[in-house]
């Protein structure tokens, strides 16, 4: 498992070891100890997540506020998205940058990101499987975000805006600047 920190300090990408053969292709998605070693504590998910995408949908950026907040292991089962994490430590020197990462059925990178982060990505393939890993459970009420387009995060989805697909909830969401 190849492990490389981001930008944002806290949040890394893992690279598993794939093992190919003639049946197909067999890989380790998550093994507690090695995710350990490389965040220097313990992290105990409590809940999986998945969802299920068509092309231009594009889900976030969402956190869940306080005692809710979340840390996440996401990867893409099948398909591809543009994957999008936001830097809400107001602590942190990365403070309201962001990382973008392509990940994918055939990349096979997994990323892990911390409590602190809005997360959202964007369906790039036309059918998009993606899953991942909560150490805190859904709380409907701790939820909030940002509005995908805030100009003061600049963040470029590489896509034309007028063929995305949000929720109503997402296109409603504050501005970092709001929240
Ligand atoms: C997140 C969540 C949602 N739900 C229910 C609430 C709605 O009835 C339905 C769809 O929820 P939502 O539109 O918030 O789903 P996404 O837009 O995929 O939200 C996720 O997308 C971004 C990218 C994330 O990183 C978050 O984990 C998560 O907010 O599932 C649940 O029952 N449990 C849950 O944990």
């Amino acid at each position: 498992m190849k492990i490389t920190e981001t930008v944002l300090k806290g949040c890394y990408i893992f690279e598993p070891h794939v093992i190919e053969d003639e049946r197909g292709v067999f890989f380790e998605s998550f093994k507690k100890n090695e995710l350990e070693n490389a965040l220097g504590h313990t992290i105990d998910f409590v809940q999986d997540n998945q969802s299920i995408s068509k092309k231009g949908v594009l889900r976030g950026l969402h956190f869940q506020k306080g005692k809710a907040a979340q840390a996440k292991l996401i990867r893409v089962i099948d398909g591809e998205v543009l994957d999008v994490v936001v830097d809400m430590r107001t602590d942190s020197p990365t403070y309201s940058e962001h990382f973008k990462i392509n990940l994918s059925g055939w990349n096979k990178k997994i990323l892990f990101i911390p409590k602190g982060m809005a997360h959202g990505f964007l369906a790039l393939s036309d059918r998009v499987v993606l899953a991942y890993k909560c150490d805190n459970y859904y709380h409907p009420e701790a939820e909030s975000g940002i509005v995908y387009n805030d100009k003061s995060l600049s963040i470029d989805w590489e896509f034309p805006d007028k063929d995305l697909i949000l929720s109503d909830k997402d296109l409603k969401l504050p501005k970092f600047s709001e929240l």
